[in-house]
């Protein structure tokens, strides 16, 4: 069984919790406790796999204390970042949240296989009260090699179940990119060890 780890993150409000509980229960209550940080399980099947999902809720307070975005892109196979449609800071948060995750990426190694992240603006129900338009988003995301999409939390059960259906598959095909790398890195390893062995043995 795979287990993938995703991590939801966005500013304080902007419907993580909500997303999280409408895809694991497909129901929207309306409020959600916020001072608690939480892991949820989930057994899901897909592309004929069985997968063992684990979605992290943090909390607002640990997010901007204890956590502050360091220990999240070790620990997580891909993340969902979350922004309001209808409040800018919260975007303002999600790029800075997106800059983050992405850092350590191009300052490591480039032929890494980098995090799949999906830019989610919530709350497209309130799009009367919007401050933050379509296009910025569908931009930040593809300065950031970032999927992305609208929303609403409160009103679409299926949109948010396909959310992080993308998110999933996303993950898992950066599973298999990355047992390419490795099968094909021991492979080219072998065959330089043949090449310097095996040539050796011939001038004996
Ligand atoms: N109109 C509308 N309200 C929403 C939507 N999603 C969430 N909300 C409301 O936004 C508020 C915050 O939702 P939460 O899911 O608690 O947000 P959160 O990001 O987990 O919040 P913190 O844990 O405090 O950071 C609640 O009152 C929700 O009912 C949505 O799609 N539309």
């Amino acid at each position: 069984m795979n287990d993938v780890k995703l991590a939801v993150l966005g500013g304080e409000g902007t419907g993580k919790s909500a997303l999280i509980v409408r895809f694991l229960t497909k129901r929207f209550i309306g409020e959600y406790a916020s001072n608690l940080e939480s892991i949820y399980n989930k057994n899901l099947c897909l592309e004929g796999k069985q997968l063992n999902l684990e979605i992290y809720d943090p909390c607002s307070q640990s997010q901007k204390a204890k956590f502050s975005l360091t220990s999240e892109p070790h620990w997580a196979d891909g993340f969902v970042v979350v922004y309001d449609i209808s409040d800018r800071s919260s975007f303002a948060l999600a790029k800075a949240l997106i800059y983050r995750i992405r850092e350590p990426q191009t300052s490591h190694c480039k032929r890494a296989v980098q995090s799949a992240v999906l830019l989610v603006g919530n709350k497209q129900d309130l799009c009367h009260v919007r401050e933050v338009g379509w296009e910025e988003g569908q931009k930040l995301a593809l300065d950031n090699r970032c999927q992305f999409c609208e929303l609403s939390a409160a009103e679409q059960s299926l949109e948010v179940e396909m959310m992080f259906i993308r998110i999933i598959k996303d993950i898992l095909t950066n599973f298999k990119l990355k047992e390419k790398r490795r099968s094909s890195g021991s492979k080219s390893m072998a065959k330089l060890i043949n090449n310097v062995f095996g040539k050796r043995r011939k001038s004996v």
